[in-house]
């Protein structure tokens, strides 16, 4: 999937954020957008994943270079992992699995009790969400995104909280995932994006 972006904008009351946008997202790539606190980072991402509206400008969503999806259909083709977004805090984490991999098919060879393994989160698959640590919801933020069969991986500020080895798994999963997926991350901690060979700078875009 190819994502095409003309002419975005994004007004806050009077307050451009950012205008005139313009970029090609390419299937098999990974890109970063970064920019200082405020910039619009994470308003870029959620246009992009459908989750709120641009002032200007459009999106188009592309399966093969003739073939566009309608827009409505983008979330069955991506994954979203933000603070902004929240977990469903009464279940448990096998709760919110099964629920989640209802929906989006979970990635080929994997199973639930696998995806548990890999988040390394064994020992609390009964606990309900609302007992997990900062770092253990943004470990199985990530899992819901990376173990879905989709082809695009959005990704906000990704390794918020996490520890040492929450990082490293990062860093294993982004590297595999990136050739077979078009993944886009926002943040501006260097780290974080170090696997990203496109960077975009919002405060290009940036407007008075
Ligand atoms: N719902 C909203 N209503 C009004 N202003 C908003 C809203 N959401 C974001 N903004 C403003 O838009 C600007 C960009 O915010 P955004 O969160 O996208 O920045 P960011 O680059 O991700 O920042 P950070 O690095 O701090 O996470 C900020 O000035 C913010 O206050």
């Amino acid at each position: 999937m190819d994502i095409l972006v003309r002419d975005l904008g994004k007004k806050f009351r009077k307050h451009w954020v950012f205008k005139g946008f313009n970029y090609h997202f390419k299937f098999g790539n990974a890109y970063a957008i970064t920019g200082p606190n405020g910039s619009g980072k994470s308003t870029l991402l959620q246009i992009i994943s459908g989750f709120i509206p641009a002032t200007t400008g459009t999106l188009q969503y592309k399966n093969a270079p003739d073939n566009a999806i309608d827009n409505e259909d983008f979330y069955k083709y991506h994954t979203l992992a933000s603070p902004y977004l929240e977990l469903i805090e009464e279940f448990t984490l096998l709760e919110i699995l099964q629920f989640h991999f209802n929906f989006k098919k979970i990635s080929n060879g994997l199973s639930i009790r696998s995806v548990i393994d890999r988040l390394y989160l064994e020992d609390s698959t009964d606990k309900p969400i609302k007992y997990f640590s900062s770092g253990m919801k943004q470990r199985l933020k990530l899992g819901l995104a990376f173990y879905a069969e989709v082809p695009v991986l959005l990704l906000d500020e990704p390794t918020t909280n996490l520890d040492e080895k929450g990082i490293e798994w990062y860093h294993e999963e982004v590297t595999k995932q990136q050739k077979n997926k078009l993944m886009v991350v926002s943040s501006n901690v260097k780290n974080e994006y170090k696997h990203c060979p496109h960077i975009i700078n919002l405060l290009d875009w940036k407007k008075i």
